[in-house]
Protein backbone atom coordinates (compact mmCIF):
# COMPACT_ATOMS: atom_id res chain seq x y z
CA UNK A 1 0.00 0.00 0.00
CA UNK A 2 1.42 3.07 -1.25
CA UNK A 3 0.67 5.67 1.94
CA UNK A 4 -0.42 8.98 0.84
CA UNK A 5 -0.49 12.66 2.62
CA UNK A 6 -2.90 15.30 0.93
CA UNK A 7 -2.20 19.07 1.59
CA UNK A 8 -5.11 21.31 1.47
CA UNK A 9 -7.68 18.94 2.20
CA UNK A 10 -9.76 21.32 2.95
CA UNK A 11 -9.99 23.00 -0.43
CA UNK A 12 -12.69 22.21 -3.20
CA UNK A 13 -9.29 19.38 -5.10
CA UNK A 14 -8.98 18.25 -1.32
CA UNK A 15 -12.31 16.71 -0.91
CA UNK A 16 -12.15 15.92 -4.38
CA UNK A 17 -8.53 14.19 -3.70
CA UNK A 18 -9.50 12.12 -0.42
CA UNK A 19 -12.79 10.85 -1.91
CA UNK A 20 -10.59 9.50 -5.06
CA UNK A 21 -7.91 8.17 -2.46
CA UNK A 22 -10.16 6.18 -0.59
CA UNK A 23 -11.40 4.47 -3.56
CA UNK A 24 -8.15 3.63 -4.89
CA UNK A 25 -6.71 -0.21 -4.93
CA UNK A 26 -3.03 0.29 -4.20
CA UNK A 27 -3.30 3.50 -1.94
CA UNK A 28 -4.24 4.47 1.41
CA UNK A 29 -4.89 7.98 2.99
CA UNK A 30 -2.16 8.16 5.47
CA UNK A 31 -2.12 12.34 6.27
CA UNK A 32 -4.52 15.18 6.09
CA UNK A 33 -2.48 18.52 6.18
CA UNK A 34 -4.28 22.02 6.03
CA UNK A 35 -3.22 25.72 7.04
CA UNK A 36 -2.66 26.49 10.28
CA UNK A 37 -6.10 28.11 11.56
CA UNK A 38 -7.94 26.59 9.27
CA UNK A 39 -11.40 25.49 10.63
CA UNK A 40 -10.58 21.49 9.24
CA UNK A 41 -7.87 20.99 12.19
CA UNK A 42 -8.90 18.56 13.90
CA UNK A 43 -11.93 17.12 11.84
CA UNK A 44 -11.90 13.56 10.16
CA UNK A 45 -10.86 13.57 6.47
CA UNK A 46 -13.44 11.27 5.69
CA UNK A 47 -16.14 13.10 7.00
CA UNK A 48 -14.76 16.47 5.87
CA UNK A 49 -14.86 14.88 2.22
CA UNK A 50 -18.57 14.02 3.14
CA UNK A 51 -17.81 10.50 3.19
CA UNK A 52 -17.60 7.64 6.16
CA UNK A 53 -15.17 8.24 8.85
CA UNK A 54 -11.15 7.14 7.60
CA UNK A 55 -9.82 7.63 11.02
CA UNK A 56 -7.51 10.23 9.83
CA UNK A 57 -7.53 13.45 11.73
CA UNK A 58 -6.66 16.77 9.77
CA UNK A 59 -3.45 18.35 10.70
CA UNK A 60 -1.84 21.68 10.01
CA UNK A 61 1.61 19.90 11.22
CA UNK A 62 3.25 18.25 7.90
CA UNK A 63 6.66 17.88 9.22
CA UNK A 64 5.36 15.76 12.12
CA UNK A 65 3.05 13.90 9.46
CA UNK A 66 5.34 13.23 6.69
CA UNK A 67 7.52 10.51 8.01
CA UNK A 68 4.13 8.85 7.47
CA UNK A 69 3.46 8.98 3.90
CA UNK A 70 5.39 7.78 0.98
CA UNK A 71 3.63 10.64 -1.38
CA UNK A 72 2.68 14.41 -0.86
CA UNK A 73 0.13 15.52 -2.74
CA UNK A 74 -0.37 19.16 -3.41
CA UNK A 75 -3.17 21.37 -4.27
CA UNK A 76 -3.04 24.71 -2.41
CA UNK A 77 -1.32 27.88 -3.43
CA UNK A 78 2.59 28.60 -4.55
CA UNK A 79 4.05 29.53 -1.61
CA UNK A 80 2.50 26.35 0.31
CA UNK A 81 3.89 23.72 -2.21
CA UNK A 82 7.19 25.55 -1.59
CA UNK A 83 7.41 25.02 1.76
CA UNK A 84 5.96 21.44 1.37
CA UNK A 85 8.58 20.88 -1.52
CA UNK A 86 11.35 21.65 1.11
CA UNK A 87 10.07 19.36 3.76
CA UNK A 88 9.45 16.85 1.29
CA UNK A 89 13.34 17.10 -0.25
CA UNK A 90 14.68 17.25 3.36
CA UNK A 91 12.75 13.47 3.80
CA UNK A 92 13.25 12.36 0.73
CA UNK A 93 9.88 12.02 -0.31
CA UNK A 94 7.99 11.88 -3.80
CA UNK A 95 5.93 14.85 -4.68
CA UNK A 96 2.34 15.09 -7.18
CA UNK A 97 1.65 19.15 -7.64
CA UNK A 98 -1.44 20.14 -9.25
CA UNK A 99 -1.25 23.56 -7.76
CA UNK A 100 -0.83 26.36 -10.17
CA UNK A 101 0.38 30.02 -10.57
CA UNK A 102 4.13 29.26 -9.78
CA UNK A 103 6.39 32.16 -11.49
CA UNK A 104 9.87 31.62 -12.69
CA UNK A 105 12.06 31.14 -9.45
CA UNK A 106 8.96 29.36 -7.70
CA UNK A 107 9.24 26.82 -10.83
CA UNK A 108 13.49 26.71 -10.93
CA UNK A 109 12.98 25.73 -7.52
CA UNK A 110 10.90 22.63 -8.38
CA UNK A 111 13.14 21.50 -11.00
CA UNK A 112 16.45 22.04 -8.60
CA UNK A 113 14.44 19.33 -6.26
CA UNK A 114 13.83 17.52 -9.11
CA UNK A 115 17.60 16.88 -9.55
CA UNK A 116 17.16 14.39 -6.49
CA UNK A 117 13.31 13.98 -5.22
CA UNK A 118 10.37 12.40 -8.19
CA UNK A 119 8.18 14.92 -8.59
CA UNK A 120 5.45 15.09 -10.81
CA UNK A 121 3.97 19.17 -11.95
CA UNK A 122 1.17 18.93 -13.77
CA UNK A 123 -1.70 22.31 -14.23
CA UNK A 124 -4.37 19.61 -15.41
CA UNK A 125 -4.31 15.97 -13.99
CA UNK A 126 -7.33 15.06 -16.73
CA UNK A 127 -7.03 12.33 -19.16
CA UNK A 128 -8.81 14.80 -21.25
CA UNK A 129 -6.91 18.08 -21.15
CA UNK A 130 -3.79 16.07 -21.64
CA UNK A 131 -4.92 14.50 -25.07
CA UNK A 132 -6.10 17.96 -25.69
CA UNK A 133 -2.52 19.15 -25.31
CA UNK A 134 -1.25 16.56 -27.85
CA UNK A 135 -4.03 17.55 -30.08
CA UNK A 136 -2.93 21.11 -30.14
CA UNK A 137 0.44 19.65 -31.06
CA UNK A 138 -0.47 18.67 -34.32
CA UNK A 139 -3.08 21.29 -34.90
CA UNK A 140 -0.32 23.66 -34.36
CA UNK A 141 1.72 22.41 -36.63
CA UNK A 142 0.09 21.89 -39.44
CA UNK A 143 -2.34 25.02 -39.32
CA UNK A 144 -0.55 27.18 -36.31
CA UNK A 145 1.22 29.16 -39.25
CA UNK A 146 -1.56 30.20 -41.25
CA UNK A 147 -4.18 31.13 -38.75
CA UNK A 148 -4.86 33.28 -35.79
CA UNK A 149 -4.76 31.11 -32.34
CA UNK A 150 -6.78 31.93 -29.59
CA UNK A 151 -6.22 30.58 -26.13
CA UNK A 152 -10.41 31.35 -24.18
CA UNK A 153 -10.47 29.67 -20.56
CA UNK A 154 -13.41 29.82 -17.91
CA UNK A 155 -13.41 28.92 -14.36
CA UNK A 156 -15.15 29.47 -11.06
CA UNK A 157 -15.31 32.70 -9.47
CA UNK A 158 -12.90 31.27 -6.28
CA UNK A 159 -9.84 31.15 -8.97
CA UNK A 160 -7.16 33.15 -7.51
CA UNK A 161 -4.90 32.86 -11.06
CA UNK A 162 -5.20 33.96 -14.33
CA UNK A 163 -4.62 32.76 -17.36
CA UNK A 164 -5.38 29.25 -15.63
CA UNK A 165 -2.15 26.74 -15.43
CA UNK A 166 -3.79 24.92 -18.34
CA UNK A 167 -4.55 27.33 -20.75
CA UNK A 168 -0.60 28.78 -20.13
CA UNK A 169 0.80 25.28 -20.85
CA UNK A 170 -1.73 25.03 -23.64
CA UNK A 171 -0.13 28.26 -25.34
CA UNK A 172 3.50 26.82 -24.52
CA UNK A 173 2.80 23.80 -26.10
CA UNK A 174 1.22 25.21 -29.49
CA UNK A 175 3.78 27.87 -29.40
CA UNK A 176 6.93 25.29 -29.19
CA UNK A 177 5.70 23.54 -31.72
CA UNK A 178 5.85 26.50 -34.05
CA UNK A 179 9.12 27.46 -32.75
CA UNK A 180 7.86 30.79 -31.16
CA UNK A 181 8.26 31.93 -27.33
CA UNK A 182 5.56 32.50 -26.16
CA UNK A 183 6.79 35.03 -23.49
CA UNK A 184 7.44 37.03 -26.92
CA UNK A 185 4.00 36.56 -28.54
CA UNK A 186 1.67 36.11 -25.74
CA UNK A 187 -1.61 38.85 -25.72
CA UNK A 188 -3.02 38.63 -22.03
CA UNK A 189 -6.42 40.06 -22.85
CA UNK A 190 -6.97 43.29 -24.81
CA UNK A 191 -8.91 46.94 -24.54
CA UNK A 192 -8.97 50.40 -26.43
CA UNK A 193 -6.70 51.21 -29.72
CA UNK A 194 -5.17 47.81 -30.07
CA UNK A 195 -3.99 48.42 -33.65
CA UNK A 196 -4.53 45.12 -35.61
CA UNK A 197 -3.66 41.49 -34.45
CA UNK A 198 -0.23 40.57 -34.93
CA UNK A 199 -0.59 37.16 -36.82
CA UNK A 200 2.56 35.98 -34.72
CA UNK A 201 0.67 36.78 -31.54
CA UNK A 202 -0.84 33.90 -29.68
CA UNK A 203 -3.94 35.60 -27.26
CA UNK A 204 -5.83 34.68 -24.33
CA UNK A 205 -9.17 35.41 -22.42
CA UNK A 206 -10.25 34.55 -19.28
CA UNK A 207 -14.06 34.55 -17.77
CA UNK A 208 -14.36 33.79 -13.93
CA UNK A 209 -17.82 33.19 -13.08
CA UNK A 210 -19.66 31.39 -10.75
CA UNK A 211 -18.90 27.40 -10.41
CA UNK A 212 -17.56 26.75 -13.95
CA UNK A 213 -15.30 23.76 -13.16
CA UNK A 214 -12.81 24.57 -16.30
CA UNK A 215 -13.18 24.88 -20.06
CA UNK A 216 -10.53 25.73 -22.23
CA UNK A 217 -10.91 26.42 -25.82
CA UNK A 218 -8.33 26.76 -28.70
CA UNK A 219 -8.79 28.51 -31.69
CA UNK A 220 -6.96 28.35 -34.88
CA UNK A 221 -9.07 30.81 -37.27
CA UNK A 222 -8.54 31.61 -40.71
CA UNK A 223 -10.53 33.35 -43.40
CA UNK A 224 -13.36 31.11 -44.68
CA UNK A 225 -13.12 28.74 -41.46
CA UNK A 226 -11.72 27.51 -37.91
CA UNK A 227 -10.86 24.81 -35.59
CA UNK A 228 -11.79 25.04 -32.41
CA UNK A 229 -9.94 22.11 -29.71
CA UNK A 230 -12.11 22.25 -26.71
CA UNK A 231 -12.28 20.47 -23.11
CA UNK A 232 -14.97 20.65 -20.86
CA UNK A 233 -14.63 19.74 -16.97
CA UNK A 234 -17.80 18.93 -15.25
CA UNK A 235 -16.48 17.63 -12.02
CA UNK A 236 -13.13 17.36 -10.07
CA UNK A 237 -13.68 14.11 -9.86
CA UNK A 238 -11.21 13.98 -13.17
CA UNK A 239 -8.22 16.05 -11.70
CA UNK A 240 -8.44 13.90 -8.65
CA UNK A 241 -8.54 10.58 -10.73
CA UNK A 242 -5.36 12.02 -12.43
CA UNK A 243 -3.35 12.39 -9.35
CA UNK A 244 -4.05 9.24 -7.99
CA UNK A 245 -2.87 7.97 -10.84
CA UNK A 246 0.38 9.64 -10.66
CA UNK A 247 0.85 8.91 -7.12
CA UNK A 248 1.02 5.28 -7.95
CA UNK A 249 3.41 6.17 -11.15
CA UNK A 250 5.43 8.04 -9.40
CA UNK A 251 5.95 5.55 -6.42
CA UNK A 252 7.62 3.32 -9.05
CA UNK A 253 9.50 6.03 -10.41
CA UNK A 254 12.93 7.75 -9.73
CA UNK A 255 14.05 11.32 -9.31
CA UNK A 256 13.23 13.47 -12.07
CA UNK A 257 10.77 16.18 -12.98
CA UNK A 258 7.67 14.46 -15.10
CA UNK A 259 4.29 15.72 -16.06
CA UNK A 260 1.04 13.71 -16.54
CA UNK A 261 2.27 12.89 -20.49
CA UNK A 262 4.83 10.82 -18.75
CA UNK A 263 2.33 9.24 -16.39
CA UNK A 264 0.18 8.28 -19.24
CA UNK A 265 2.66 7.43 -21.92
CA UNK A 266 1.82 10.35 -24.44
CA UNK A 267 5.11 11.92 -24.46
CA UNK A 268 6.04 9.94 -27.59
CA UNK A 269 2.93 9.95 -29.54
N1 LIG B 1 -3.59 20.25 -11.68
C1 LIG B 1 -4.92 20.12 -11.73
O1 LIG B 1 -5.46 19.17 -12.33
C2 LIG B 1 -5.77 21.11 -10.97
C3 LIG B 1 -7.15 20.95 -10.88
C4 LIG B 1 -7.87 21.81 -10.06
C5 LIG B 1 -7.22 22.83 -9.36
N2 LIG B 1 -5.89 22.96 -9.52
C6 LIG B 1 -5.13 23.96 -8.73
O2 LIG B 1 -5.07 23.49 -7.39
C7 LIG B 1 -4.98 24.58 -6.49
C8 LIG B 1 -6.08 24.47 -5.43
O3 LIG B 1 -7.34 24.62 -6.03
P1 LIG B 1 -8.67 24.54 -5.15
O4 LIG B 1 -9.78 24.97 -6.05
O5 LIG B 1 -8.74 23.27 -4.44
O6 LIG B 1 -8.38 25.74 -4.11
P2 LIG B 1 -8.97 25.92 -2.65
O7 LIG B 1 -8.72 27.34 -2.28
O8 LIG B 1 -10.37 25.38 -2.59
O9 LIG B 1 -8.07 24.94 -1.77
C9 LIG B 1 -6.75 25.20 -1.40
C10 LIG B 1 -6.58 24.69 0.01
O10 LIG B 1 -5.21 24.81 0.37
C11 LIG B 1 -5.17 25.20 1.71
N3 LIG B 1 -3.89 25.80 2.05
C12 LIG B 1 -3.42 27.03 1.73
N4 LIG B 1 -2.22 27.23 2.29
C13 LIG B 1 -1.91 26.09 2.96
C14 LIG B 1 -0.81 25.67 3.75
N5 LIG B 1 0.23 26.48 3.97
N6 LIG B 1 -0.82 24.43 4.29
C15 LIG B 1 -1.86 23.60 4.09
N7 LIG B 1 -2.95 23.95 3.36
C16 LIG B 1 -2.97 25.17 2.80
C17 LIG B 1 -6.32 26.20 1.86
O11 LIG B 1 -6.68 26.40 3.21
C18 LIG B 1 -7.39 25.51 1.04
O12 LIG B 1 -8.19 24.66 1.82
C19 LIG B 1 -5.07 25.83 -7.37
O13 LIG B 1 -3.77 26.30 -7.65
C20 LIG B 1 -5.72 25.33 -8.66
O14 LIG B 1 -5.41 26.09 -9.79
C21 LIG B 1 -5.15 22.15 -10.30
O1 LIG C 1 -10.22 25.21 -10.33
C1 LIG C 1 -9.06 25.51 -10.67
O2 LIG C 1 -8.41 26.41 -10.09
C2 LIG C 1 -8.43 24.79 -11.78
N1 LIG C 1 -7.18 25.09 -12.07
C3 LIG C 1 -6.36 24.43 -13.02
C4 LIG C 1 -5.64 25.43 -13.90
O3 LIG C 1 -5.29 26.53 -13.42
O4 LIG C 1 -5.37 25.12 -15.05
C5 LIG C 1 -7.01 23.31 -13.76
C6 LIG C 1 -8.51 23.32 -13.80
C7 LIG C 1 -9.17 23.72 -12.48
Amino acid sequence: MIRVGIIGAAGRMGHALIRACATTPGLTLAAAIERPGSPAIGTDAGELAGQAKLGIPVTDDLAAAIDGIDVLIDFTRPESSLAALALCQAHGKRLVIGTTGFGPEQKAAIEQAAQTLPIMLAPNMSVGVNLCLKLLEIAAKIIGDNTDIEIIEAHHRHKVDAPSGTALRMGEVVAAALGRDLKQCAVYGREGHTGERDPKSIGFSVIRAGDIVGEHTVMFADEGERVEITHNASSRATFAKGAMRAALWLAETPAGLYDMQDVLGLKNY
